[in-house]
Order: structure tokens, then C-alpha cells, then sequence
């Protein structure tokens, strides 16, 4: 059969070879990121370049800014400010923070939140500089692990000293930077300051740079403290370091620079300060709002039934729900029966959108209902005189698609009516907004008006937005994980630490007293992290090498060896293989490749990430969107030990003809979306019928809507994303795909050695039975099929050849998710080709062996090249438009009638 197959082959490529490629070229309107843009912005960070540097008189700009220090501290408008700046716990040791600094290559300082670390430490270098007039000459760089706090400290610090942003106080972040040749004191993410440590390793010009949030231990920071050791130890100390950190624990900083210097850096440890946060947990607010979860409800830990969530007028009352919380309670003793039964009903893990509705609801009548303006929730303080004009609220969700859908519901809101609140801002914060968006948080609502703000954890630290009253914290984020027993890194959502609900607790307490009303118990905060595990500890090795590789440029192996907690060598060794493996690294010489380069922008591990990029290429983007979404969310398909067999039928139903789990995924996926549009009963019937998980659906839907915007803003998807579904009904596609995505993550087939029985009509083969059948792989030797895949039971494989995505060990090696792909998948989308003439086999990477003819293996090479450089093409150009290149007919034509 694959001779016939080959043959089809080569006729195909002989038609392309005959007709040059032709490819569309009117996509070249990819929007953001243009090279112009990054180039900007990378200046931006290195705002004090040497040309520029002519371009001021350093020492009169020295003298003038001493002047103009000196007349704002005996200005009246400054007094208030002066006041509020003395009061932070960080002044009282402001001398021994700059001695230290002054004296010391290289300063720790400890500060809890609120201390004033981030507006204030900054600040007391810059007027140091400027009293000892060094002014004109000083540059200090601060770095912020996100964008948002960057453009926040500017805007404070420069409000602070009676200063517009861009002139002595400035920021540069990604896309966006607002500096001039007068910066003096720059805030800008770690991300610019490493981009700009690439082209201008001495940091010309640069006097200080300070690193806050050290202790978040993002792979950027960690490779930001390797090139600043190196730098120190190269210039013996020419700009002076200071690391900012949360926690106490800086022992691994101190040692890492002890160790590359020789010598000790300055610790100072600040005490915190913030107004009192009352704390409130899932128990108080579900007595508080009188919020019922039934074994019947779908925020039910019990999934099998139905929603009915219930309200009691009564519950509303303050004085009903004060009389019954304590404040600090830790036992359960205080609550109602109601309550009980509800936290031992909830999922806590599921976001609860119509308790976040109607604790907004309760929360802002609550206010009316004793007519104070703090409100009862809130631990007022009497001696202080302050007043906010509304309390605005910020509410911590895990990602985007679940601050959509809860900004829709918000502000169409006939609850939030009913309650009195009419008129209401609800307003988005997250990465992927642009600066202008994300600044718009800081504004405060006119008079009558009230905030929402649905924020990611990108709001966890160094911001202030003044009006914060309330946090809703639904304790949920999404993080990169390695999930070592699929072998695969993803995006997972999962439960914050100890520490991030603490720093979100802290958002509302910065200018005011406040309140946090968490959406997850006691007993589940007890049980959760201290704190979150430093990036390189959670991320794949193959991940890792990516970003430094996209970060830096140097060599994988050598950085990653020099890091504060580096990595096992071998690992490295082998990650830096695989990545080979998969073109996202050039074979000789180790580069990022196109592909490898919009890996590294993926919150996907590198096949998965691959994968979607040949989605769109082979359109067939929305199942490929479900298969990807799926691997980083919980199983989808469930196997209650009762009814066993009765699941494993309905996956099998679901999967078809086709042996495959992706395609019996994306199947129930797809059927879960269209009974959902007949409502709840319907969705549930189907769920329970067919064995599935709603909450794990529920997930590839949001993850889904996640990697279809990151495709989006890397230009790999167009407005209209139909144009890259025309083969999202083909299943030979999909599995190629998919394929293209996990190879060398290929099972061999091995059928039993053909018998024959008698039977009337004359003698037939003899089926084999599924545990005759063995799976051979490359790495492993002989595998195992898990139980709970498809292809378990199979018998016979028309193609020999299964895909596998999620592979275990145990006792033995188990292939729990699998497809059996066309042999044109191998061909096209495998390894290096070599004939063996003597026999007429085409043998890719040495194991897999085909027979054909040798003039085919030259014509399947012509193919791969062809769509080798189609890749190449599309990955330096995502906007380009392919709809109409031969090279994709072709394959698509090649993978869809592989035979089978
Ligand atoms: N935009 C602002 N508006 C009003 N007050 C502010 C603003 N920014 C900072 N402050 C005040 O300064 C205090 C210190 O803020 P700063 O950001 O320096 O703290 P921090 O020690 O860096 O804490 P964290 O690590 O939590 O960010 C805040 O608690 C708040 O009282």
C-alpha cells in the first residue's frame, strides 16, 4: 500500500516541482510589534546612549536640577507630600540605606509591603545625586517585573516631585516608553533592561541599578542578576546594585553575589506598613451573601447534578451576618448550617461568577445600609481623617477570557441595579492590554460612579490605585508548570501562594484601611504554598533554553550553569537535543529559529506551540485550539470504576473510525458546545452520557480563547479566523497535524504474525486480538497502551504508526493519549531521510522504515524542503496569507487521501 501511496507522491510533487510556489503575498499588515516599534522602544530603555549624553551639559543640568530640588522642599504644595513620604517605615532608615548603597557594589534591601521600597528608594538616590550635585550626570535604572508597576511608580514618583512623566522621572516599557535626554531616573520592566544589556553590555552612562521584586524569581530577573554579577565583576563595581526584595529570605541572593565577588553585599531589612485589611474567607462570604451551593449546583465538588443557588433576603442584613463572624474566627463554629453544608459542597477551585455578582451587590449595599462611607466591612480607624470619595473594588481572576466573561456580565448587570449601583466602571487589567489601557485603572471614577477593576496577578505587586477599597480574590492564577508525567510544560490554572494572597490583600490597605474578601476557604488557604516556586524550578528545561536563547543569544549551557539555582547539565544537554529535534533551534550552530522565536512568545510548551503554528498553516485551527488547550487543563474524560466499560465505549464512539483520543477530544468538545446551547439539563445530560468533565471543558474553553489571542497578537491569525478552518473537519489533517507538532514522540505498531482461519466461504486472516498487538519506541523500547486510550482495544492499525502526547511510566511505559497518523505525517513532518536502495525503503532518522522506490525519497525531500521553507517563510512572516499556496494544496491533497 505504501508503494501505491508513494506513487501518489511522487506525482503530486512532480506537479509542484513543475509549477513554482506560488504564495500570496498581501499579508503583510501584521499590526503590533513591528521591527520599527521594538526597535523604539529598545532606544527608549537606553535613553542615555552616548550620542545623547553629548547632547546635555551635564554640569549645568546638575546645577539647575539642584535648584529646582532645593525650591520644591520649601513649597507649600510640597508639605503634604513631604509629610506622607516621611511617614513610610523606609525614611526612618533612609541614611543607612544610602550609606550602605554608597559604600557597597551591591545592596540588599528587605522591605515588607507598603514600606515604600518602590516610590521611595529610588527617589532617595536621585536626590542624593542631585544635593551632591551629581544630578546631570547620575542615571538610575529601576526595573519592574511587570509593565503595570512600571508605569505606576513613574507616574507616582513623578507626581511626587511636582514633575510631569518623560522630563527627570520617565518609563520604558514594551511597545511604550515615555522618556527623554533629562531622565534621570528611569522605571522600565526587567525585559528592556536585559534587551538593552545585549546591545550595550558596559550600560554606558548607567550609575545605578536598582532590581525590586527580586524575590519573584522570574527567569528574567535571575538572568538580570547574572549580568549584573558579570558586569561588577568587569567594571570592579562601576554602577552600584541594589536588589529589591518582599521577603526575608535573601540568603540565595546574598551567597550568588558573595560567591561571583568575593564579597558580602549590604543587607537592610525594613519593617512594612499598610492600613488594616480586614480578611475575610469563602465561609464569611458565603454567610455574608446568604450564597447556597447545593449537591445539586454546578460549583458542586458533586458534578452529576443540577444549579440551584438560593439567596435569602435575611442573609443580606449586617447586622444578621456581623452577629454570627467573628472577625478573626477559626473555627467554623460561628456559622450557619447553611453555610457548612455549602463549604462542604463547593469546588472551591471553580470561578464562581454569580457569587462575584452578588458579593459586589451585597458589599456596595451593605455601604448604603449604615450609610459610612467605609462601609461595615471594612475595620475603620478613628484617628485617621481619611476619606475616600468611593471605594473601588479590584478583583483578582486567573486570565483573560475569565475577566471577559465576568466584565460582560458586570455590566449588564440587573442585580448590580437592583442593588443601586447604576453607574459603574468595569474596567480590564492584563498583560496583553496596550499602556494607555492599562493606565486608565488609575483614574478615579467621577462622583457616583463606581470602579471594578478585574485584574490578573499582573496587579499583584508594586501598584497603588488609590481608590482600592475591597479585593476579591478568587485565589486562581495561571502559571507555566512542567507536568513531568506528560513530559510537557503548559499553562495551568492553578492556586496561588500564601505570599501573592498576601500582596493582594495589600492592594487595599495602601492609602486606606480595607478589606479582602477571598473567594476560597480557610482550610484551603491553610493548605496552600508558602510561596510560588521560583520560573526555572517550574518550567520545562526546553522551555528555559528557549528563553534564554531569545533573551540573550549566548550559549543555552554555559548561562544556565552560571545561575542563581541552575539546572542539571545533562538535562540541559538533552533539552537543547529535543529543541533541535523540533526545528525551533538550528541544528549546527544552536540559533533560534523562526519557529523556535515565536515559540518562546507561547505560554506553551514547544511542541504544543508547534503544533498550533501548523494548525493555522494547515487550517485546521479550531480542533488543533481544543487538542492544545486540552494539555494543560484537567482530563476531559472521566472512568468511574462502577460503569467502566460503559465510559470507555462512549469515548470510543466519540473517536469514530478514526484511533485516535485527540480526535475523540476535540469531538465531545464540540458536542459539549452545541448541548450547552439548549441549556443547563441539556449540558448536563450530555456530560453525564458521554463521561465528561464540565469543569475540564469549561477550562479548554478559556485556555482556548488564551492561545488564540497569543496566536493573534503574534500575527499567525487574521480577524476572521474562518479562513483557517478549511480542513478543521478533516481528520487525517488533524492528526498530521498533531503530529507535526509531538514528533519523534512516535509508537511503532507491531501486529502479531498473520494467521489464517477456514471458514465457509474459503480461508480469511484471522483478526489479531488488541493484547497481541505490541508498540515499539524509540527511546523506550516496547510501550504499553494505557486502558484509557481509544486504540486500547484495536486489533489491527491500518497505518502502523501512533503519535503519542502523554506518555507515563510506572512499572512499565504507558501511552495514554494516542493517534494513529498517516505515513505522510512521518514523511513530511519527521526527521532526516535516507534510501536504502537495495532495498527500495525510505528509512526517516534511522528507525522508521518505508517501502518505496528511491526516486520518491528525492521527491518527498523536494516536498519537505518546500514546506520547510514554507514554514520558514510563515514563521519570519505570521501575517503572510498561504490560502492559496500550492505547497499547502498539496499537502493537504497528500495528508487527506494518505490511504487509509
Ligand atoms: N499612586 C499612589 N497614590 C497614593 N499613595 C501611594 C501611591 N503609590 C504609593 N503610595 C503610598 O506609598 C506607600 C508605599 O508604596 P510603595 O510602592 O513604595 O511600597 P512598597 O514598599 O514598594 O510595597 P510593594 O512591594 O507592596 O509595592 C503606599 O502604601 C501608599 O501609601
Amino acid at each position: 500500500m505504501i508503494y501505491d501511496l508513494v506513487c501518489y507522491a511522487a506525482e503530486v510533487s512532480l506537479q509542484l516541482l513543475s509549477e513554482p510556489v506560488k504564495v500570496d503575498d498581501r499579508g503583510g499588515d501584521v499590526k503590533r510589534h513591528t521591527s520599527a516599534d521594538s526597535k523604539a522602544h529598545v532606544v527608549a530603555g537606553k535613553q542615555r546612549s552616548s550620542r545623547q549624553w553629548d547632547e546635555i551639559d551635564c554640569a549645568a543640568e546638575s546645577t539647575r536640577l539642584k535648584d529646582d530640588w532645593e525650591r520644591l522642599q520649601t513649597s507649600r504644595q510640597y508639605a503634604d507630600i513631604m509629610t506622607s513620604r516621611r511617614s513610610l517605615p523606609v525614611f526612618k532608615r533612609k541614611s543607612e540605606i544610602l550609606a550602605g548603597i554608597s559604600c557597597n557594589p551591591v545592596t540588599i534591601i528587605c522591605g515588607e509591603t507598603g514600606c515604600g521600597k518602590s516610590t521611595q528608594i529610588p527617589q532617595y538616590v536621585l536626590e542624593k545625586e542631585i544635593e551632591m550635585g551629581n544630578g546631570g550626570s547620575c542615571n538610575i535604572i529601576c526595573t519592574q517585573p511587570r509593565r503595570i508597576s512600571a508605569l505606576g511608580l513613574a507616574a507616582r514618583v513623578a507626581m511626587e516631585r511636582n514633575e510631569v512623566v518623560g522630563r527627570v522621572v520617565g518609563y520604558s516599557v514594551r511597545l511604550d516608553s515615555c522618556c527623554s535626554k533629562f531622565t534621570r531616573l528611569l522605571f522600565c520592566t526587567t525585559g528592556i533592561l536585559l534587551r538593552r544589556l545585549l546591545s550595550d553590555p558596559e550600560l554606558e552612562g548607567v550609575t545605578h541599578v536598582i532590581v525590586d521584586e527580586v524575590h519573584e524569581r522570574t527567569l528574567e530577573s535571575d538572568l538580570l542578576l547574572l549580568l549584573l554579577r558579570e558586569h561588577i565583576q568587569r567594571t570592579r563595581g562601576k554602577i552600584r546594585v541594589i536588589l529589591m526584595s518582599a521577603t526575608a529570605e535573601t540568603s540565595l541572593f546574598s551567597d550568588y553575589f558573595q560567591q561571583g565577588l568575593g564579597l558580602r553585599p549590604e543587607l537592610l531589612r525594613v519593617q512594612g506598613f499598610t492600613f488594616p485589611v480586614r480578611e475575610l474567607h469563602l465561609d464569611d462570604v458565603l454567610e455574608l451573601t446568604g450564597y447556597k451551593v447545593t449537591k445539586n449546583s454546578r460549583f458542586a465538588t458533586n458534578k452529576k447534578a443540577k444549579s440551584e443557588v438560593m439567596t435569602t433576603s435575611a442573609s443580606n442584613s449586617f447586622d444578621s451576618w456581623e452577629s454570627r463572624v467573628g472577625e478573626n474566627s477559626e473555627t467554623n463554629m460561628e456559622y450557619s448550617e447553611a453555610t457548612m453544608r455549602s463549604l462542604d459542597t463547593v469546588d472551591e477551585s471553580v470561578i464562581n461568577y454569580e457569587l462575584i455578582e452578588l458579593l459586589l451587590s451585597t458589599v456596595f449595599s451593605l455601604e448604603r445600609e449604615v450609610s459610612d462611607i467605609y462601609g461595615p466591612l471594612v475595620a475603620v480607624d478613628d484617628t485617621s481623617n481619611w476619606k475616600p470619595e468611593a471605594g473601588s473594588v479590584l478583583v483578582f481572576l486567573p486570565g483573560m477570557m475569565e475577566i471577559s466573561k465576568l466584565q460582560a456580565r458586570l455590566q449588564n448587570s440587573k442585580q448590580l441595579s437592583a442593588y443601586g449601583v447604576e453607574k459603574k466602571w468595569v474596567l480590564a487589567l492584563h498583560g496583553s492590554l496596550s499602556s494607555e489601557q492599562q493606565k486608565r485603572v488609575f483614574v478615579r471614577p467621577p462622583r457616583g460612579v463606581r470602579k471594578v477593576v478585574l485584574a490578573t496577578n499582573v496587579a499583584e505587586t508594586s501598584i497603588t490605585i488609590d481608590d482600592i477599597l475591597y479585593v476579591i480574590d478568587t485565589g486562581r492564577h495561571k502559571e507555566m508548570s512542567y507536568d513531568h508525567s506528560k513530559g510537557l510544560s503548559c499553562l495551568q490554572e492553578t492556586w496561588v501562594s500564601k505570599a501573592s494572597c498576601k500582596q493582594r490583600a495589600g492592594r487595599a490597605g495602601r492609602v486606606q484601611p480595607g478589606c479582602c474578601l477571598r473567594l476560597y476557604s480557610k482550610k484551603q488557604f491553610k493548605a496552600f504554598d508558602d510561596h510560588q516556586l521560583p520560573e526555572i524550578q517550574r518550567v520545562s528545561l526546553e522551555g528555559l533554553c528557549l528563553k534564554v536563547k531569545s533573551l540573550l543569544q549566548s550559549k543555552v549551557q554555559s548561562t544556565l550553569s552560571k545561575m542563581p539555582t541552575p539546572p542539571d547539565p545533562d538535562a540541559v544537554i538533552a533539552a537543547v537535543q529535543s529543541l533541535k529535534d523540533i526545528n525551533a533551534f538550528d541544528a549546527e550552530n544552536e540559533t533560534l529559529t523562526p519557529l523556535g522565536r515565536h515559540l518562546t512568545q507561547m505560554p506553551v510548551d514547544a511542541r504544543v506551540g508547534k503544533m498550533l503554528v501548523f494548525g493555522c498553516m494547515l487550517k485546521c485551527l479550531d480542533p488543533v485550539l481544543t487538542i492544545a488547550a486540552s494539555m494543560s487543563g484537567r482530563p476531559v474524560f472521566f472512568s468511574p470504576q462502577d460503569n467502566r466499560e460503559e465510559a470507555r465505549l462512549a469515548k470510543l464512539r466519540l473517536s469514530g473510525t478514526s484511533k485516535s483520543d485527540h480526535i475523540a477530544l476535540v469531538a465531545a468538545y464540540n458536542g459539549w458546545i452545541t448541548a450547552r446551547r439548549d441549556g443547563w439539563e441539556a449540558e448536563k445530560d450530555y456530560c453525564a452520557s458521554n463521561f465528561l468533565s464540565r469543569e475540564a471543558l469549561a477550562s479548554i474553553e478559556a485556555s482556548r480563547e488564551d492561545y488564540l489571542n497569543v496566536l493573534r497578537e503574534l500575527g499567525f491569525v487574521p480577524g476572521d479566523i474562518s479562513s483557517l478552518e478549511a480542513s478543521s473537519n478533516s481528520v487525517r489533517v488533524i492528526k498530521a497535524v498533531v503530529c507535526a507538532g509531538f514528533y519523534p514522540k512516535i509508537a511503532r505498531v507491531r501486529h502479531p504474525e498473520k494467521t489464517y482461519v477456514q471458514t465457509e466461504g474459503g480461508t480469511v486472516p484471522k483478526l489479531a486480538a488488541a493484547h497481541e498487538v505490541q508498540y515499539f519506541t524509540r527511546l523506550d523500547g516496547r510501550v504499553f497502551l494505557h486502558p484509557a486510550s481509544v486504540n486500547f482495544s484495536a486489533g489491527h492499525f491500518e497505518s502502523p504508526w501512533l503519535v503519542v502526547t502523554d506518555m507515563v511510566k510506572t512499572s512499565k511505559v504507558y501511552a495514554r493519549e494516542t493517534s494513529m497518523v498517516p505515513a505522510y505525517s512521518l514523511l513530511i513532518f519527521g526527521g532526516s531521510i535516507s534510501v536504502r536502495h537495495e532495498r527500495q525503503m525510505i528509512v526517516v532518522d534511522g528507525w522508521l522504515e518505508f517501502e518505496a522506490p528511491a526516486r520518491i525519497a528525492v521527491l518527498i525531500k523536494e516536498l519537505r524542503k518546500r514546506v520547510d521553507a514554507l514554514l520558514l517563510e510563515k514563521t519570519g512572516n505570521p501575517g503572510l496569507d498561504i490560502s492559496s499556496s500550492a505547497v499547502v494544496a498539496a499537502l493537504l491533497r497528500l495528508l487527506e487521501t494518505d490511504g487509509f
